[in-house]
């Protein structure tokens, strides 16, 4: 089975928009586990515009399932995850401008450097994760990374899908068997959505866990809607 981890981004990024504490980031993660998620997972970027770095430290607490900490591994990133130490910490090469991910990592070119990161996570007990196109090349050299798991970076698969070709697939098909076979755990991430996530999850093999947000958090707004409305309806009823 493959467990579903809400990136809870977004709610940080409508609480920020306003101040305050609304919507608050940590009732909505105890929230989401109790609806079934079966991890949460957060992103903090730099400059902290969403996800802020007391926010690691506050949702600690509140994880009972599986806590995965995203981001580039500068020297604040890492202290921060060494110290609140989640399950799992996935690594994304994200420049310090980056709107949002954008690319997988290049595990050629930074494999020494990819080995002394998760080689410190690892003495620390958190498994890792690193971000990586579907490209045979960068998962046979992300084994020797020493990483456990590899996130399939989905967003040319969400693309194409919506496009209506289905064939995009294949690439991530022949990525998660041939991690698996080489030893490595497989995630998946960015952009999936209720659109696509029936046909990716059915299509890959070995797929440990998914992690999505911005639709997610986004369909939810749409889908509760309806409800909110008529709630406020009913309320101005004299
Ligand atoms: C690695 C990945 O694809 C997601 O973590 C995504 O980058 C979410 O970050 P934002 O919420 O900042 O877009
Ligand atoms: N690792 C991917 C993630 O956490 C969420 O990405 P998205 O669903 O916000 O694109």
């Amino acid at each position: 089975m493959t467990k579903l981890s809400v990136n809870i981004n977004k709610i940080a990024t409508l609480r920020n928009s306003r101040g305050g504490n609304t919507p608050n980031v940590v009732q909505t993660s105890i929230d989401i586990q109790n609806f079934g998620a079966e991890g949460i997972t957060i992103h903090p970027r730099p400059d902290e515009r969403h996800i802020r770095y007391q926010d690691a430290y506050d949702l600690i607490p509140t994880i009972v399932t599986e806590y995965n900490i995203e981001g580039n591994p500068i020297k604040k990133f890492m202290d921060l995850v060494l110290d609140v130490k989640p399950t799992q910490v996935t690594l994304v090469p994200d420049s310090i401008d980056a709107v949002t991910s954008n690319a997988g990592w290049d595990t050629i070119e930074n494999q020494s450097f990819l080995q002394e990161v998760i080689s410190e996570f690892k003495r620390n007990d958190i498994r890792t994760s690193i971000f990586i196109d579907p490209d045979k090349k960068m998962i046979e050299n992300a084994v020797k990374t020493g990483a456990d798991r590899i996130e399939l970076y989905t967003e040319d698969f969400a693309v194409q899908y919506a496009k209506g070709n289905k064939d995009a697939i294949k690439p991530y098909i022949e990525s998660a068997q041939l991690a698996h076979d080489l030893g490595l755990g497989v995630n998946a991430g960015h952009d999936l959505s209720l659109d696509n996530i029936e046909f990716f999850g059915h299509n890959i093999p070995h797929l440990a866990e998914v992690s999505i947000g911005h639709a997610l958090i986004s369909e939810s707004l749409y889908l509760g809607l309806e409800n909110v409305i008529n709630m406020y309806l009913h309320k101005l009823q004299k």
